[in-house]
């Protein structure tokens, strides 16, 4: 279960933001979407969410067509957006509830998914607690547990680890890469920080709209002979990491 994007280009007014993206997505692995701050990542991401209607071009999610197909397209995805989306007054739980209702889950399916995924992401002891309660990083785990509550296959996240420490940003991100390995979930995590990327990663790189390197970390290296991921982004898009 993947995403393509085929020839995406879009433009605030008359000024281009992105030019002629196209990629695949693999199924079941992390992808890293890096590119200095202004790249056209957050533009991209309202594409495949539809917070931003397509201008040119199509993606298709699990094979749905967002142009032709939309509902069933978006029901492939879950969404972990940059700003922290979560009611702080309510309870963890009555977050995830709401959610399953959003979703038409029942409230013993919407109870029975949120505790399995607050248990994974140890946090079930936490499930009555008003989310104002909880640290940063804890948050963003309730924020990814309620985006996998109506199962989706693919997971998308857009800059997750804004306004967390080294050591939740960090395990934020090995959790993640967890849930690719244990569920096969696809994932495509926007970052501009370069320690968030591994060599074994697929990693899409986008500079000025347009996407400059497409392959896993090591090969994305060996062909720009660099010795590291970091040295290969400043070399194509001039950032410091
Ligand atoms: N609503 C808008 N109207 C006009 N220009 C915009 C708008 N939103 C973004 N831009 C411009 O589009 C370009 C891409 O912005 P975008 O937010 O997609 O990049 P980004 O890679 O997500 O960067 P950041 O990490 O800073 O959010 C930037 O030059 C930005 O100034």
């Amino acid at each position: 279960m993947t995403i393509e994007a085929r020839n995406i280009s879009f433009r605030y007014g008359d000024k281009p933001v992105l030019k002629e993206v196209s990629f695949a997505l693999t199924s079941g692995h992390f992808h890293a979407l890096l590119g200095p701050n202004g790249a056209g990542k957050s533009t991209l991401f309202g594409l495949l969410t539809r917070l931003l209607a397509l201008q040119q071009g199509d993606i298709l999610m699990a094979g749905q067509s967002l142009k032709n197909q939309p509902a069933e397209a978006m029901r492939q995805i879950g969404v972990v957006f940059q700003q922290n989306a979560l009611d702080l007054d309510l309870t963890v739980r009555q977050n995830l509830m709401y959610h399953g209702a959003l979703h038409g889950l029942s409230r013993k399916e919407t109870r029975a998914r949120g505790d399995r995924e607050l248990e994974r992401f140890g946090l079930l002891d936490r499930a009555n607690d008003a989310v104002r309660k909880l640290n940063g990083g804890h948050r963003r785990r309730v924020e990814i547990a309620r985006a996998l509550l109506h199962q989706p296959s693919l997971l998308l996240l857009d800059e997750p680890t804004v306004g967390l420490d080294v050591a939740s940003r960090r395990a934020l991100n090995d959790h993640v890469r967890t849930l690719c390995d244990d569920d096969g979930l696809t994932v495509l995590w926007a970052t501009h920080l370069i320690e968030e990327v591994q060599q074994e990663d697929r990693v899409l790189i986008l500079h000025q709209g347009q996407l400059l390197a497409d392959g896993s970390g090591r090969s994305i290296c060996e062909a720009e002979g660099t010795r590291d991921l970091a040295e290969t982004f400043e070399s194509l898009t001039g950032a410091a990491s």
